[in-house]
């Protein structure tokens, strides 16, 4: 079992040099000798980059397989250039036990095409009542390492530093909805003049930063790990930014369509732009941007959220929130930030692969692209464009915001453990 890739530039860095890949691990990189039988993938100067790991997708397996399934939502990671997922648990039933855990991990494996790795709910059928048995989970097949009762917030202060608590001591980490539902009683928009011309009842920037400000307080004194989903505005980078000043172990993710689309898509009422937290205003993704190019904002996730055509297709205020994500990440991240000088492939490697496997605790992904390294690999043509067609992705849902538009940077090969599971926009 060995493939070279021939003629790649890592990090988008240098000469082309061959890689040489043996029973799933990078045997040699630069002048190396192919021995016979080697499958070839001819990279043609293409930027080869690690796996890409999301720390967040919705995978709808078990309950809604009407709209994305472990084997279409692995696929539609395949083809986005991810080796890894993290499964939300907000799935019906919910994950918030070793038997629903176990079996998406499981399931995941079986399909083979990324690592699908569940993410626990903290609370008992997300209800935010009592803790789930994070443990149980934790020491189960799957191994879960992140906690997340997404789609809700751990409201309760109480509960969530419970949370915090027992998760550092199963080396864990808690990943925070962070969005106050006493303040977004009905929320429909981003709290600010669109929502006001709209007629929309709004969700105030201040729902998620003052969850945000007080998860850090309680990780800071829990000494605990935090993650912060989606986050959406200006003022939570500032929060963040404080709080990793003062020594508090935060990490948050910024989602692709926060960092390219804004509230001035409301004037559509087109539902595919309805989502949790809300588009916001143009400064936010602005300072979104600027942070996740500095670090303050840790990494890009996708909240990849297929939802069927009766919950989507509806006036404004009866539709679901999300909007899919897994095959269009890269190119927003190449039309936001490698197009506007704010990253390089180095960076794009850091906050898609690097930073996402560190915080899920992911020991085989996100590595350095070096001999000795298991090959969880994307091959990506940085200068070829496509166009996004809701129909043609690889999931059941279309929910894509990105519809008709021309996007650059297409993903040509996904590499996990050797093995090529995507290639050329096709499933291998
Ligand atoms: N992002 C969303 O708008 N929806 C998510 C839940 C969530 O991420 O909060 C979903 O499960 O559909
Ligand atoms: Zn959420
Ligand atoms: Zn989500």
């Amino acid at each position: 079992m060995s493939i070279v890739i021939k003629g790649a530039r890592p990090y988008g860095e240098g000469e082309p040099v061959d890689v040489l890949i043996e029973d799933g691990v990078i045997a040699a990189i630069g002048e190396v000798n192919v021995p016979e039988g080697t499958e070839v993938l001819d990279a043609k100067g293409q930027v080869l980059l690690p796996g890409f790991v999301d720390l967040h997708t919705h995978l709808r397996e078990p309950g809604r397989e009407d709209t994305e399934t472990i084997d279409t939502g692995s696929a539609a990671a395949a083809l986005g250039g991810y080796t890894a997922v993290f499964a939300m648990a907000n799935t019906d039933p919910v994950a918030d036990n070793a038997l629903v855990t176990d079996h998406v991990w499981r399931r995941g494996q079986e399909v083979g095409l990324v690592d699908v790795h569940p993410v626990g709910a903290v609370t008992v059928g997300l209800k935010g009542e009592k803790l789930a048995e994070l443990g149980t989970m934790a020491k189960g097949t799957a191994a879960v390492r992140v906690f997340s009762d997404d789609g809700v917030c751990v409201a309760d202060p109480l509960l969530m530093r419970r949370a915090l608590e027992y998760s550092s001591a199963l080396d864990a980490v808690i990943a925070q909805h962070a969005e106050e539902p006493r303040l977004t009683v009905g929320a429909q928009a981003h709290e600010g003049e669109q929502a006001s011309r709209l007629g929309y009842a709004g969700w105030p920037a201040s729902a998620e930063e003052s969850i945000v400000a007080r998860d850090c307080l309680l990780a800071l004194h829990a000494n605990a790990r935090l993650h912060v989903c989606h986050v959406s505005t200006a003022g939570t980078v500032d929060v963040l930014r404080w709080a990793k000043e003062r020594g508090t172990k935060v990490s948050a993710e910024v989602t692709p369509h926060h960092l390219l689309l804004t509230d001035d898509r409301l004037e559509t009422y087109d539902p595919v732009n309805k989502v949790n937290p809300p588009l916001r205003t143009g400064g936010d993704a602005e300072k979104l941007r600027a942070a996740l190019a500095e670090g303050v904002v840790d990494c890009v996730a996708t909240d990849h959220a297929p939802h069927a055509v009766q919950d989507k297709d509806t006036e404004w205020a009866a539709a679901r929130p999300g909007m899919l994500g897994l095959q269009t990440a890269l190119s927003v991240v190449v039309e936001t930030m490698v197009k506007t000088g704010l990253l390089d492939w180095r960076g794009v490697a850091r906050v898609m692969s690097e930073r996402p496997a560190e915080v899920g605790n992911l020991a085989g992904h996100g590595r350095p692209i070096e001999a000795g390294e298991p090959a969880n690999l994307t091959l990506v043509d940085p200068d070829a464009e496509w166009t996004v067609r809701g129909a043609e992705l690889a999931s059941i849902a279309a929910n894509t915001p990105y519809e008709g538009m021309r996007l650059p940077g297409v993903v040509t090969a996904t590499l996990l453990r050797g093995r090529i599971t995507a290639r050329e926009g096709k499933i291998c």
